[in-house]
């Protein structure tokens, strides 16, 4: 169980400072695949480097902590001090555009044997890999390849593969799909939650898309302008959704893996200054296990 404790992220620029998470209080159950939606901007991205712990200038945490109630391969606790250590072994993480962030000078093969935490006998290396990208649907010969040689699908496949190689107790996919076609987006995402009902791990996955969420997901988690204004479990907040944010979400759920709502309902919901509803720092459990920002609160008449 991952806890997050009154989280608040901020980056420095020069005097300014942006507060990109504000009040993050969640807990996060075992092996429960964990959606996150909400605007552009509004923290996703921030709020999944702090729980993988990249917290790198000018990003830093202002405030709270994370318990991430796991062990790690020392048999200490996982803290925000030293989370680093376990990053591959115990979690992972599929950053944005991942597809392109193979080392395009490197063969896959060399990308497996290079691994951190990776064995140091090449050769067992090199077989567990070849049976492990099969598994996951690539050709063997992809491990000889160069990145640049291989389809966006066929690279996502192995970034999920590199990700997953150690069988992590957590990972983190932020929009592991975008850039990808409708048909390969469906596919990658499935081979995603095959390999979490497989393993029993714990997946948070950003994505615009709410028909993937409604699909995959257990809890969902709603952000909204540096809050998480909803977090329940995916049948409560779609049949229930409660913050008018969540409801314009569900009501504008366009056609599963159809992009073309985006952008319409990233500007309907003031991305890039204007605000359409006031946030509240604390959520309210509205039925068990189901929270939410109350509308009045946000400024908002429901
Ligand atoms: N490196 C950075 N330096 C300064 N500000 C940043 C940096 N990265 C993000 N921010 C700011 O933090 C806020 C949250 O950004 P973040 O990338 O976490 O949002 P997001 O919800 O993931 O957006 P998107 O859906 O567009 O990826 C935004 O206001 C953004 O401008």
């Amino acid at each position: 169980m991952i806890r997050l404790n009154d989280l608040k992220i901020s980056y420095r620029i020069g005097n300014r400072v942006i507060d990109a998470v504000d009040g993050v209080n969640l807990t996060i159950p075992d092996r429960c695949v964990v959606g996150i939606a909400g605007e552009s901007g509004s923290g996703k991205s921030t709020l999944m480097k702090a729980i993988y712990g990249d917290i790198q200038s000018p990003m830093y945490l202002s405030r709270g902590s994370i318990d991430y109630g796991l062990k790690g391969s020392d048999g200490q606790p996982v803290t925000t001090a030293n989370v680093r250590r376990e990053w591959f072994k115990s979690m992972s993480y599929i950053p944005q555009s991942s597809m392109n962030s193979l080392n395009p000078v490197i063969r896959i093969r060399d990308q497996f044997i290079d691994f951190p935490g990776a064995d140091s006998n090449k050769k067992r290396v090199l077989e567990r890999a070849r049976d492990y990208i099969g598994k996951l649907g690539l050709p063997p010969e992809a491990l000889d390849s160069y990145p640049h040689q291989l389809s966006g699908g066929m690279r996502q496949r192995v970034m999920i593969a590199l990700a997953t190689f150690f069988q992590p107790e957590l990972i983190i996919a932020d929009e592991p799909t975008t850039a990808l076609d409708v048909v390969v987006q469906k596919e990658i995402l499935m081979l995603l939650m095959e390999l979490q009902e497989q393993m029993g791990n714990t997946i948070l996955v950003v994505s615009h898309d709410m028909g993937v969420h409604y699909q995959v997901t257990h809890k969902m988690l709603i952000m909204y302008a540096g809050r998480v204004v909803e977090y329940g479990d995916t049948d409560s907040v779609f049949a229930d959704p409660q913050h008018p944010y969540t409801r314009m979400l569900i009501d504008s759920l366009p056609t599963i893996g159809d992009d073309s709502m985006r952008g319409v309902l990233a500007s309907a919901a003031g991305a890039g200054g204007d605000r359409a509803y006031g946030v509240t720092p604390d959520l309210i459990e509205v039925k068990p296990g189901h929270f939410a920002a109350r509308a009045e609160e946000a400024g908002v008449s429901a």
